[in-house]
């Protein structure tokens, strides 16, 4: 298992180590002993798990303070865009957002620290994605910011005529306008 740096502190990806052989292959998915040694000493507390089609976009959401999340994602099946969007107060890369793809090929992960707004677009004909959190759902403390922010300017990479997103995410507020609210006092 190995971590490598993004272009945004401390939001890193994590590689386990895949043995292949000719059954199929083994991988340790989760362990908290081995992810503590890399940095990421994190307690989760929650898994979810979701099913998409080709073209749906999650997202950008948030939970504030005290209920903010760290997530570790991954998918079990499937291609995804996975989008995070910098809102730590005096980051230097506030704004910002990285764009991975997360899939049951590249087998990787994502470590997302409290402080980041999260998305994904679903590039395959179906997803299924698997993100532990460190802070249980709180839905009163959840927010979001717009997927189609002109000023985040994220390319989803999906058929916009196939975009899909559900009712809530539609009416989401731009970054401009969101209520953040992270930091701890
Ligand atoms: C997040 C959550 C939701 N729910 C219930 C609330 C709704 O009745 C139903 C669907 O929730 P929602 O439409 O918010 O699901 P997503 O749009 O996939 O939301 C997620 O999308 C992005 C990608 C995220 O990173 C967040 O963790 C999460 O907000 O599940 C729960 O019961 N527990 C939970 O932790």
């Amino acid at each position: 298992m190995n971590v490598i740096k993004t272009t945004i502190d401390d939001l890193v990806i994590v590689e386990p180590t895949l043995f292949n052989d000719s059954r199929g292959y083994f991988f340790e998915s989760y362990n908290e002993k081995k992810l503590y040694a890399l940095g990421i000493q994190t307690k989760f507390v929650q898994d979810n798990q979701s099913k998409s089609c080709y073209g749906v976009i999650r997202g950008l959401h948030y939970q504030i303070y005290p209920h903010a999340q760290s997530k570790l994602v991954r998918v079990l099946s499937g291609k995804i865009l996975d989008v995070c969007v910098d809102l730590r107060e005096n980051s230097p890369s506030y704004g910002q957002h990285e764009a991975i793809i997360l899939s049951s090929e590249n087998q990787r992960q994502l470590f997302i620290p409290k402080g980041f707004a999260h998305g994904f677009s679903v590039l395959s004909d179906e997803a299924v994605v698997l993100y532990k959190a460190d802070e249980w759902y709180h839905p009163e403390s959840e927010r979001g910011i717009a997927f189609d922010d002109p000023s985040l300017k994220i390319a989803w990479q999906v058929d916009p005529d196939k975009r899909l997103v559900s009712d809530k995410d539609k009416i989401l507020p731009t970054l401009e306008e969101a209520e953040l609210n992270f930091q701890n006092h």
